[in-house]
């Protein structure tokens, strides 16, 4: 049998809900949420995003080459994506030289862990931490300042498009792949699901 991007959505709504859906996002939106909190995210995020960008340089390396143009415009976008971090985090006169917390390094050692895994798993885990993102910060709709711009950055056409090229490319190696790679893929996509939900509420909990 075979198994798709389509169908790991389709068969854990309630997971993936979760993972998109949080009063984090929703008070953003409101513009209710407390600054302590949006700090303590927009910190952790850029830690995350450094791992992330190793962990793309490690999908690269053992992609075939014809998902080449799709992951090093990927990290093109990521060179663009640190440098705006440290912007914002300029701006708001945040430290990013800080210690990451506990589900951030957990998050962290996950992704270094996906190297041991062959390349569909990595294709598939790679596809569902963007598309995290994708949906989570489009889903609510127009955020009031200064959050407009967070959800216009991955919320936009553009980056929808690139998600969708990362799921073309999944599904297209998960098409080759055995019941024992797809029960692997299955897996990584629960574990990006269930980190991004924890993820989100560190950064809730960081209310004063
Ligand atoms: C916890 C967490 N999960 C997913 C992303 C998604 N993401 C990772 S790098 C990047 C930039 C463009 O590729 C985006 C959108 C994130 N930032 N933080």
């Amino acid at each position: 049998m075979n198994l798709t991007c389509k169908q790991l959505l389709q068969n854990h709504t309630q997971t993936w809900h979760e993972a998109t859906v949080h009063t984090f996002i929703e008070q953003c939106k409101l513009g209710t949420i407390h600054p302590q909190q949006f700090n303590t995210w927009l910190v952790q995020d850029y830690l995350f995003v450094v791992d992330f960008t190793r962990m793309v340089g490690r999908v690269l390396a053992i992609a075939p080459p014809d998902h080449f143009d799709v992951i090093l415009a990927g990290l093109a976008a990521l060179k663009d994506e640190l440098n705006w971090f440290k912007e914002k985090a300029a701006q708001r006169e945040l430290n990013l030289d800080v210690a990451k917390q506990p589900t951030c390094i957990q998050y962290c050692e996950y992704m270094h862990t996906l190297a041991t895994m062959p390349y569909p798993v990595q294709a598939t885990a790679f596809w569902a931490i963007e598309l995290a993102y994708n949906q989570g910060w489009q889903l609510p709709g127009v955020m009031v300042e200064p959050y407009t711009e967070f959800a216009d950055r991955w919320g936009n056409a553009g980056f929808t498009e690139y998600v969708k090229l990362l799921e073309h490319q999944a599904d297209e190696v998960l098409q080759t792949a055995s019941e024992n790679v797809h029960q692997q893929a299955q897996e990584a996509f629960l574990r990006v699901a269930t980190f991004e939900k924890d993820f989100w509420q560190m950064a809730f909990n960081a209310a004063q």
